[in-house]
């Protein structure tokens, strides 16, 4: 029970939208797809759905190719969210559960659960218009989860929720995970992937860049980060040889380093400059790594 691409390529006329990728997603893994805008995410979602063909590779789940008679295992957040402005809640949620092959008793059922369950019930009979955009965001959500899908392609499914809607959303995605379901989701926000994802790849301009377990990829980086809080100006050190970065806040500053020996000479220069209040070695976080990859030339 995998999701696996093999050697996938996408063009549009002479460009190279998805370049040469591979992964495979196992069964109840959790796998995070990262990227720049434009970085070829939504067009591989929409490859492994079958909206768009690629070029060269294949695609699989469960060693055969995903067809429209696959879709009742298949959960599509995408990332133009699609609902009817018109429509009622329930109305299009049937509608849409239906077309994934559920009965509509079945489809009721869920629907109510999932309302219920995403604090959202008054909404039933309300036109999808009539709700705010993270309540419809919701609704879509719901959309791609009623039909107990095995494998989720979630595009962006945090963007537009507020805090405690994005906790909401992250135990769903986590109960789905439980229970064995395969599970590939695209975000911009780093703690999100790094809190719920095993495996995950940084795509840049269609290629993949960097791919693996969150373990491998922070100790495949090689750079380290030292945290220190004081209550004066830590900019002095930013100089010091071996400090490939350094960010400053109200509390202190993080810099990076590459080689522990370097973490000793900022405890010292900083000891020499005052008393500190916290000092931390710590490992890079996933918003390092793609900065450090992605981010110069994004930028
Ligand atoms: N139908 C199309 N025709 C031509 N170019 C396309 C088409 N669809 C996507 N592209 C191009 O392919 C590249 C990848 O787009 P894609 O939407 O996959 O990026 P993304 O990683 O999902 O970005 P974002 O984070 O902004 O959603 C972009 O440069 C985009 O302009």
């Amino acid at each position: 029970m995998a999701l696996q691409l093999k050697h996938v390529t996408k063009r549009f006329g002479d460009f190279t939208a998805v370049d040469d990728l591979t992964l495979t997603v196992e069964k109840g893994m959790m796998y995070g797809f990262l990227g720049a805008n434009g970085a070829g995410k939504t067009t591989t979602f929409r490859m492994i759905l079958g909206l768009l063909n690629a070029n060269e590779g294949q695609i699989t789940w469960n060693g055969k190719t995903i067809a429209y008679s696959t879709s009742p295992e298949i959960g599509y957040l995408p990332e133009e969210r699609g609902l009817y402005p018109k429509m009622k809640v329930e109305e299009q949620l049937i509608f849409l559960g239906e077309l994934r092959g559920m009965s509509k008793a079945d489809a009721k059922k869920a629907i109510g659960y999932w309302l219920e369950r995403f604090e959202v019930p008054q909404y039933t009979s309300k036109k999808v218009e009539e709700l705010s955009k993270g309540n419809q965001q919701k609704i879509q959500v719901i959309a791609a989860l009623m039909h107990d899908p095995k494998l989720l392609i979630l595009d962006e499914p945090f963007s537009g929720l507020d805090p405690v809607n994005v906790e909401m959303l992250k135990k769903a995605i986590l109960d789905f995970r439980n229970k064995g379901a395969t599970i590939l989701f695209s975000s911009h926000r780093m703690d999100h992937v790094e809190e719920l994802c095993e495996q995950l790849s940084i795509m840049h301009h269609g290629k993949q860049i960097v791919s693996g377990s969150l373990r491998e990829v922070k100790r495949s980086f090689g750079r380290q980060n030292v945290r220190i809080r004081s209550d004066y100006e830590l900019a002095g050190l930013d100089h010091i040889g071996g400090v490939l970065h350094a960010n400053h806040s109200v509390e202190g500053a993080v810099f990076q380093i590459d080689d522990e020996s370097v973490a000793a000479q900022l405890l010292a220069s900083a000891l020499e400059m005052g008393p500190i209040r916290h000092f931390e070695i710590e490992e890079p976080s996933l918003q390092d790594i793609f900065i450090a990859k992605v981010g110069t030339e994004h930028a």
